[in-house]
C-alpha cells in the first residue's frame, strides 16, 4: 500500500552537522502539521505556495526548539506534486531528530526510502527513468555519474525510448489496419522502414548500457601479469602514492589488494594481484588462482608484460576486455607490439595514454548530451523490447502484431508508463529515506 492520503515526513539532509538541515513534510496535511510546530508572523496553512516564513520551531509547551524557516509549496507545485512544507533549521543532528519527532507527534508518518520521489512518480511528475536518475544523482560521486544522471533527470532517456515506441506504434497500426482490410496490404514504408529504424535506434541505445552502468556504478580494473612485470609499481604510479609493496623479487604480491581512484570522472576500483606462474608454493598458488578469478570478474583487465625482457605473451582465460601494457618503458625495450601501450612507473611516461585507453574502453566515445541506459533494469527491458521487434520483422502479420505489442510493453516498462508494482518497489528500495 502506498498510503497517498498520509502525510509523510523525513530528514532530507545528510546525517552529521551542517549549516542548515531540512525536515520535509509531504501530503494533504503538510501545511496544517507545520502550523502545529512552527510559530511565525503567520500560519503556514494560510500562506501562499512558493513562499517562506521566518520563525521558531516549538514543542507542545510552546518552548523553542530552534529558530528557522518554513517553506510552503502548494499542490501541484512542489517536488512531490502534493502540499509540501520544509522546515529548515540549523543543521544539527539533535535539532533535526527533535524536529522530526515533533512532526511525527502531531500526526505525520515517517517516510519510507524514496517515498517523496515515489509520490512524484505516482503523480506523473517524473517517469521511472527520471526517478532512477534522481537516485543516481544523489549517489553521484564523480563527474561522469553526475552528467548522465542530470541528463536522465531532464527526461532525455525517456525521449529516446519514446521515439522508438513511436516507430513501433506506426508499424503496428499499419499492420492492424491491414488485418482489418487485407486487400490493401501494408506498404513497405509503413512496415519495414519504421521497424528497421526502431531496431537500429534500440540497438544503439542498448550499446550505451555498459558505459552507462560504468559511469554510474564505477568499474573494476584488475592488473594481471607475470611476477615482476611491474603490476604493483603501476598501481602505485596510477594512485600517486605507495599503496602496494614493490621489491625486485618475483612473487612479492600474494594476496590481492584494492584501491579507489577516479579516472576521467569514472570511479575505479584498481586491483593489484599475484603474478601469474606455475608454482609449488601453496600460498602463492592460491594467490594465482585468486588473480585469475579477479581477472574474470573485472570490467577491464590491464595485461602487463615486461618490456625490458624477452617477450612471453600471457594468455588469459575467458572473454574479459583487456588492454596490453608494456611495462618498464624507461629501459631499453626488447619487443614491440602494435596494440601495446608502453608505460614506465618510474618516469610516468605513457600514463596519460593508458588513462585515455581505460576511459575509452569503459565509456567509448561519448557524444555530448546523449542519454544512456544507466541501470540493469533499463538494459533488461530494452533487450527484451529488441528481441520482440527483431522477431516481428520475419513473421507473418498476425504474429508480428503480437510481437510488436510485447515490444511496446517492454518499452513502456522501461519508462515506467506501464509497469508492475514489484518493479517500481525494487527501484525505490535503493533510495535513502528523505529523498
Ligand atoms: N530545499 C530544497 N531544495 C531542493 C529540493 C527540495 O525539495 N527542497 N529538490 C528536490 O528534491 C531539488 C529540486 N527539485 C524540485 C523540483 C520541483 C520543485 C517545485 O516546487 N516545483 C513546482 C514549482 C516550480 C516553480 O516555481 O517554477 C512546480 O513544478 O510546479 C521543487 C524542487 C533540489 N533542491
Ligand atoms: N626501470 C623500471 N623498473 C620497474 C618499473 N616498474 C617496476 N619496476 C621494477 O620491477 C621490479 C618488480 O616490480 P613490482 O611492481 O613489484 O612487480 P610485480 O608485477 O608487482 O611483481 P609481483 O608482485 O612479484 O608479481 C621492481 O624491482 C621494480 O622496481 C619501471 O617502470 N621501470
Ligand atoms: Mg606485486
Amino acid at each position: 500500500m502506498t498510503g497517498l492520503s498520509d502525510t509523510i515526513a523525513a530528514i532530507a539532509t545528510a546525517p552529521g552537522s551542517a549549516g542548515v538541515g531540512i525536515v520535509r513534510l509531504s501530503g494533504p496535511l503538510a501545511l496544517t502539521l507545520a502550523d502545529a510546530v512552527f510559530s511565525g508572523r503567520s500560519k503556514p496553512s494560510r500562506s501562499k505556495g512558493g513562499r517562506f516564513l521566518y520563525g521558531a520551531f516549538v514543542d507542545a509547551q510552546g518552548q523553542t526548539l530552534d529558530e528557522g524557516l518554513c517553506l510552503m509549496f502548494r499542490a501541484p507545485h512542489s517536488y512531490t506534486g502534493e502540499d509540501v512544507a520544509e522546515l529548515q533549521s540549523h543543521g544539527s543532528p539533535a535539532v533535526l531528530a527533535r524536529l522530526l519527532s515533533r512532526v511525527l507527534e502531531v500526526g505525520a508518518r515517517p517516510a519510507r526510502p524514496g517515498e517523496f520521489t515515489l509520490r512524484a512518480y505516482l503523480g506523473g511528475r517524473l517517469d521511472l527513468t527520471q526517478a532512477e536518475a534522481v537516485l543516481s544523482l544523489v549517489n553521484a560521486q564523480t563527474e561522469a555519474a553526475r552528467r548522465q544522471a542530470a541528463l536522465g533527470l531532464t527526461g532525455a532517456l525517456a525521449a529516446r525510448v519514446e521515439s522508438i515506441a513511436v516507430s513501433v506504434t506506426r508499424t503496428l497500426s499499419a499492420i492492424q489496419a491491414m488485418l482489418d482490410y487485407p486487400e490493401e496490404g501494408v506498404p513497405e514504408e509503413e512496415r519495414e522502414v519504421p521497424l528497421a529504424q526502431a531496431e537500429a535506434e534500440l540497438s544503439a541505445l542498448i550499446g550505451t548500457a555498459r558505459a552507462g552502468q560504468v559511469a554510474t556504478r564505477g568499474a573494476k580494473l584488475a592488473i594481471l601479469g607475470r611476477p615482476n612485470a611491474g603490476k604493483s609499481s603501476l598501481l602505485n604510479a596510477l594512485l600517486g602514492y605507495e599503496r602496494s609493496i614493490v621489491t625486485p623479487l618475483a612473487g612479492t604480491t600474494r594476496d590481492y589488494l584494492e584501491a579507489q581512484l577516479e579516472l576521467a570522472g569514472v570511479p575505479i576500483t584498481l586491483i593489484d594481484t599475484a603474478g601469474l606462474r606455475e608454482t609449488t608454493d601453496e600460498i602463492e598458488a592460491a594467490g594465482v588462482r585468486q588473480a585469475e578469478r579477479l581477472g574474470q570478474s573485472a570490467d577491464l583487465v590491464l595485461r602487463l608484460e615486461d618490456g625490458s625482457a624477452e617477450r612471453e605473451p600471457l594468455n588469459l582465460a575467458g572473454e574479459v576486455a583487456t588492454i596490453l601494457v608494456q611495462t618498464k618503458a624507461d629501459l631499453p625495450l626488447c619487443w614491440a607490439a602494435p596494440d601495446a601501450i608502453a608505460v614506465s612507473a618510474v618516469t610516468g611516461q605513457g600514463l596519460p595514454e593508458l588513462r585515455e585507453a581505460v576511459r575509452s574502453a569503459l565509456l567509448g566515445s561519448e557524444t555530448r548530451g546523449e542519454a544512456w541506459l544507466t541501470t540493469e533494469r533499463q538494459a533488461d527491458a530494452a533487450r527484451r523490447a529488441l528481441t520482440h521487434i527483431t522477431a516481428a520483422q520475419h513473421l507473418p502479420d498476425d504474429l508480428a502484431s503480437y510481437e510488436l505489442e510485447q515490444g511496446l510493453l517492454a518499452l513502456a516498462e522501461l519508462t515506467g508508463r506501464d509497469v508492475q508494482e514489484d518493479v517500481v518497489d525494487a527501484v525505490f528500495r535503493n533510495f535513502c529515506v528523505g529523498k
